[in-house]
């Protein structure tokens, strides 16, 4: 029998002296449940993804010096195997280190492995300073069973087809009793069912058992879930950590079974198939999310502007959940064109959240911002949409004033659909620190604020919120349908447009055959050029936008580069000055 720990941890990037304390509490742990070795994510000792800090001779040196420190830490509880994830040097021609699993023991290396696929797609960018390990198999014999190794991406080439590196299959070869895997593999919807198919699927064609160890924790707009999981090949999935927090559990595992039991135990029962709900997938994510953003960037408070809208609204509702009533603060900016419901709504919200609600009406900025410039020799009377854009600047700028004054992070509060059709004033409501919703569609907004108010058994955000139509209230009555398609189509088409094959399976079918529909019609194909020539256009904002918490397949950040001064497919206002 082989006990493991899977300590699922949530180390902070660089922080390398509380990264090797997280690496130690488990370890104790897992001494104390009897473990014989204890695994840890990948690049557990730096934190996933330290990115180009891998250049930075500092960080190169703290790193050296950490990986001595950690080898030195594990000699405090003697003969536990640890395995970890640490960037180590390449010496040869190429990048300057490699992404590698080591096992230690008593301060000792016993085993190294560096990883062989290194994903660069989506979110991922390790080409950009990784060289791939060699292709070989790692085998080794702790307490009688012989363990094979693998970090991430090496498991996700072994889907039956040809490929011309697969580190699971070279593994299979080498015949080990049981696979350790170790991951910083981010979620989004779906992701967890996805790896467990991946790995199911791998361990039944093999016949091998494997540990799955995941990191967990928020790093700027990723979000990693944890849900370790162990497999067995005949019964599948059988055990799985707790999800969006940190976990140390030890496991027995027979290599003459090829089966685990939990400490003390017998026998496991199938985890099930599905996990959460998206919606509460959803809410779980962006909590730990902004949680773990505002401790690690050093604010205990955050801010965001009330419109009384959905979009604030969620915003605070959830920011309320992450951080407490108490560091969470509101301002209405009721403007000549805001509506009354504007404020009592926002009033009712904040009361139903139990934080104030501060008022700074911003009529008398607007107006004098108009006359100082018609009185200039700009001669300028802002009017039309740039006196619209103006009102949005004018909250942006008083929003980040209280910010700078008090030290409070600002949340900005766009949705998917208007970061995708740049339905948002650049330097005005897109300002902010962090985005909790901008992967969220419209309509998605509207179920998760519902489903906020169904698990509380009570209105957190008002009805009066959810039921009023979509307005921007920047001119007069004005509502977002007059500027675009209603949501419940934007949305579809959207989905399409922007997530293509990362577009969630359960969702497919819809949004593919409302598409399809209106590429039957002329009307819909123009209104499809539309769409497709806002996105285009809107490309500089969302290069200008703070980062949004990742929810989805495909996101705006990272997981989507698009070039801005380009000529897009089917724009009809694209316009080339000669
Ligand atoms: N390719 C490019 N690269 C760099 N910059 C570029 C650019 N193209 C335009 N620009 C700049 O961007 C400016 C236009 O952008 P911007 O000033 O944002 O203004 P714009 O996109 O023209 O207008 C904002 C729209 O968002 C709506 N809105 C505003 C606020 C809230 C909400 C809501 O309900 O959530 C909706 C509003 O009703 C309006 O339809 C141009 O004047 C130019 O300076
Ligand atoms: N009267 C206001 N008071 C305070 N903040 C405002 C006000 N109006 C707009 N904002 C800020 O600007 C953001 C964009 O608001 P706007 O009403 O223009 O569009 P929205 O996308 O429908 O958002 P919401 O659903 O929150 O109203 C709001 O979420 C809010 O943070
Ligand atoms: N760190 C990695 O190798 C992540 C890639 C992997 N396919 C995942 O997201 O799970």
């Amino acid at each position: 029998m082989l006990n493991i720990a899977l300590a699922q941890i949530n180390p902070t990037i660089g922080d390398f002296a509380g990264n090797i304390a997280l690496h130690l509490d488990a370890a104790r742990k897992a001494r104390l449940d009897g473990a014989d070795l204890v695994v840890f994510p990948e690049l557990s000792l730096t934190g996933y993804y330290p990115a180009d800090l891998l250049d930075d001779d500092d960080f190169q040196q703290r790193l050296d010096a950490a990986l001595r420190d950690l080898m030195a830490a594990s000699r405090e509880v003697d003969s536990l195997y640890w395995v970890i994830g640490a960037p180590t040097r390449h010496a040869g021609v190429g990048k300057r280190y490699r992404n590698s699993l080591l096992v230690i023991k008593n301060g000792e290396v016993v085993l190294d492995y560096h990883k062989q696929l290194l994903p660069t797609y989506n979110v991922f960018d390790e080409r950009r300073h990784f060289e791939p390990g060699p292709d070989v198999a790692r085998v080794l014999r702790i307490a009688g069973v012989s363990v094979g190794f693998m970090v991430c991406e090496d498991g996700w080439n072994d889907d039956g087809r040809d490929y011309a590196v697969n580190p699971f299959q070279r593994l299979a070869d080498a015949a080990p009793d049981l696979v350790v895997s170790i991951n910083a593999s981010p979620s989004h919807v779906g992701k967890r069912e996805q790896r467990h198919a991946v790995f199911t699927a791998a361990c039944r064609r093999h016949g091998l058992p494997l540990v799955y160890v995941n990191q967990v924790g928020g790093h700027d707009q990723l979000v990693y879930d944890g849900a370790s999981f162990a497999v067995e090949p005949v019964r599948g999935v059988v055990f799985e950590s707790s999800r969006f927090q940190q976990d140390v559990t030890t496991l027995g595992f027979d290599p003459h079974t090829a089966r685990f039991s939990p400490r003390g135990g017998r026998d496991l029962p199938p985890v099930a198939t599905q996990g959460l709900s998206p919606l509460a997938f959803y809410r779980r994510q962006i909590v730990l999310g902004l949680r773990d953003y505002a401790r690690r960037c050093g604010f205990a408070r955050v801010v965001v502007g009330c419109s009384g809208g959905i979009d604030s609204a969620l915003t605070l509702a959830l920011a309320v959940e992450a951080l407490g009533a108490h560091r969470v603060a509101a301002i209405t900016m009721p403007s000549r064109y805001s509506s009354t419901g504007s404020v009592s709504d926002s009033a009712q919200l904040c009361a139903n959240l139990g934080i104030p609600l501060e008022t700074c009406p911003i009529q008398d900025i607007v107006q004098q911002v108009g006359q100082t410039m018609s009185h200039s020799t700009l001669q300028l009377t802002p009017a039309g949409l740039a006196l619209e854009n103006l009102q949005a600047r004018v909250r942006g700028t008083l929003l980040m004033t209280y910010s700078n004054t008090h030290g409070h992070l600002l949340l900005t509060t766009g949705n998917k659909s208007e970061i995708a059709v740049g339905y948002c004033t650049l330097y005005g409501d897109t300002n902010g620190g962090l985005g909790l919703i901008g992967d969220l569609f419209k309509t998605e907004v509207f179920a998760l604020s519902r489903h906020l108010n169904e698990c509380a058994g009570r209105e957190l955000i008002p009805s009066a919120i959810i039921d009023k139509p979509p307005s921007a209230e920047l001119a007069p009555d004005q509502r977002d349908t007059d500027s675009l398609p209603p949501y419940e189509l934007l949305d579809e088409v959207l989905k399409v447009l922007i997530e293509g094959d990362r577009l969630a399976e359960w969702e497919r079918a819809r949004a593919r055959s409302t598409y399809e529909d209106l590429r039957r019609t002329d009307e819909g194909r123009a209104l499809l050029r539309r769409i497709k020539g806002m996105i285009a256009r809107n490309e500089y904002k969302r290069r200008q936008a703070p980062p949004i918490i990742q929810l989805r397949g495909r996101a705006f950040g990272s997981g989507r580069q698009v070039p801005i001064a380009a000529m897009h497919d089917q724009d009809p206002g694209w316009k080339r000055l000669t």
